[in-house]
């Protein structure tokens, strides 16, 4: 069995009682079947005259049930009647199978299933018990996983066997409450080695094999309910993978990381505690998102044979799955990110300067955007020292391939450019920036105007316009910007587009015949 298979229908896919909900403020939590637990003094944890020959495991669901059959009346009906525990102690037992089951599963997240008093269990290549002396073992049971404590010898519905116990057990009543008698007296059992409390999995030892098989008819017997396959499953579980059934974080607590904190703990405890390799989870939709951050996928990679009929299906939900990595340090992921992003700089370090921060520039301008004072592009500081040279100066396609190497010849060409389009006949609504006096919204509706004025002063000034490709820019934004504010049947849309096509056909011509313009 895999205790911290997380597992066991939960919410509203329960088959039995809801789960309860935790107390603490944050927790990941196995669902957990709130179930009456009652003492069984007909049904030992395992078949009082059991003997079994035969090798290897059991796991399958015929092996157990013949098991059970064979298992000397352990679990037989007519024994139903005597087998419940009086209803007052039913709650009480109830709230402490959670409390034992909860600690379990997250201390020791192992099931605890009872030792055979005057058991003796012989491993020679096979299976066998020989019971000199049949205990009547109060089965108790909260979980598909985890089992609480077994005693032998019993109070509240189970028997007391020998006549030592007995004086123990009838001093103390009379000394103490019923809980505290009930209480020493189990714990003297205990130090006298008479009873025990282990955990087991479903490992391959032969002796963990028969007392889960023991384990599974306590629960089959008690939580007639619970569907026997079903039972079977997770007790003998060894899929090697958890479900977690719930998760979550106090409202006022979320969005802080506990949730990814958690997360992590559990995939550390899951994988080097328990062994195990992958979650489930039927996420709700809501949460779909932080599952992800978790490294869960909508892909199920695990193979189907492994979670399938073991997990019970949620509608409101998205089956999720997240690979258990076999290295990682879970819980102190924070310290070795922060040595990786470490080697990571000081490599670059040794490659660039990239992590130098130089001084800003002082790049004040004036009317139309033109910049106060020039400044040479080798004056910017850092650009020398990021390995930048004066031959790769100015970036413009345009300039590589014709003679607009120079602002004079560039100057040249875009003046040119701006006297064909200011004498066509379109150009009229272009030629002065709008006057908001005229159009009120307009500025609303463009945040970067531009017009032909505009860019003369910018392409006179010769600080501006440093390649061809910032003149074409502001062109292109000024018809676009047209084309914006005006729908296409008016006479302000179709100007733009005539005007537009005009520009584009002599750009090709004057960058085809090197700034012979017109
Ligand atoms: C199987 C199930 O139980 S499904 C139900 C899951 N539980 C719930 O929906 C209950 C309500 N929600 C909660 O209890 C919590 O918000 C949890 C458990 C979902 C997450 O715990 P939190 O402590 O809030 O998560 P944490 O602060 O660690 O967030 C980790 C990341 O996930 C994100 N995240 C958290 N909750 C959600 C969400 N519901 N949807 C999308 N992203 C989320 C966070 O923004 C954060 O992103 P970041 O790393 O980019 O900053």
């Amino acid at each position: 069995m895999d205790a911290s298979h997380l597992t066991a229908p939960g919410r509203s896919r329960s088959s039995q009682s809801p789960s309860p909900s935790h107390s603490a403020s944050a927790s990941a939590t196995s669902s957990i079947h709130k179930r009456k637990m009652a003492s069984d003094d007909h049904a030992p944890p395992f078949p009082s005259s059991f003997s079994d020959t035969r090798d290897g495991a059991l796991t399958s669901n015929d092996d157990l049930e013949s098991i059970s059959a064979r298992g000397g009346g352990a679990d037989s009906d007519s024994e139903d009647d005597s087998e419940e525990v009086g209803d007052d102690d039913e709650e009480d037992y109830d709230a402490s199978s959670i409390r034992n089951f909860t600690a379990s599963r997250l201390e020791t997240s192992v099931a605890m299933v009872p030792s055979g008093r005057n058991t003796k269990i012989k491993s020679d290549n096979s299976v066998k018990i020989e019971s000199s002396e049949i205990p009547k073992e109060v089965g108790t049971g909260c979980s598909g996983n985890v089992a609480p404590p077994t005693a032998t010898g019993s109070v509240s519905g189970a028997v007391v066997k020998d006549e030592g116990m007995k004086n123990i057990f009838t001093e103390n009543l009379q000394t103490s409450g019923a809980y505290t008698a009930r209480e020493e007296s189990l714990k003297r059992e205990e130090e006298s080695g008479r009873l025990k409390f282990v955990c087991v999995s479903n490992d391959g030892v032969d002796e963990h094999m028969i007392w889960l098989v023991g384990l599974k008819n306590i629960f089959a017997r008690q939580l007639p309910n619970m569907p026997k396959e079903y039972i079977v499953r997770l007790v003998m579980d060894s899929q090697k993978f958890g479900e977690i059934a719930f998760c979550a974080i106090t409202a006022d607590e979320q969005v802080k990381g506990y949730g990814t904190r958690l997360m992590n703990h559990l995939k550390q405890h899951a994988r080097d505690v328990d062994g195990l390799t992958h979650f489930l989870t039927y996420a709700d939709n809501n949460a779909v998102g932080y599952f992800v951050k978790q490294g869960f996928t909508k892909e199920i990679y695990l193979e189907k044979e492994r979670w399938q009929g073991y997990i019970k299906d949620y509608d409101g939900g998205i089956l999720m799955e997240c690979k258990i990595d076999p290295k990682l340090p879970y819980t102190d992921l924070s310290t070795m990110i922060r040595r990786q992003r470490q080697a990571i700089d000081e490599k670059i370090r040794e490659l660039s300067n990239c992590h130098i921060v130089y001084p800003g520039i002082d790049f004040q301008k004036k009317e139309a955007g033109i910049p106060k004072k020039a400044i040479k592009v080798e004056d910017i500081p850092g650009l020398r020292e990021a390995g930048w040279t004066p031959d790769q100066y100015g970036h413009s396609r345009f300039k590589t391939v014709n003679s607009l190497s120079d602002q004079k010849s560039l100057t040249a060409f875009m003046r040119s450019l701006l006297k064909i389009m200011h004498d066509h006949p379109d150009s009229w609504p272009f030629k002065e920036p709008v006057d908001a006096r005229d159009v009120p919204d307009y500025y609303d509706i463009i945040k970067d105007p531009i017009d032909l004025k505009t860019m003369s002063k910018r392409v006179e000034s010769e600080l501006y316009y440093v390649t061809f490709d910032m003149f074409l820019a502001d062109v292109r934004r000024m018809f676009a910007n047209a084309r914006t504010y005006n729908s296409p049947e008016t006479i302000y849309y179709k100007c733009s587009t005539r005007l537009e096509s005009h520009f584009s056909n002599k750009v090709q011509a004057g960058l085809q015949s090197s700034i012979k313009i017109q």
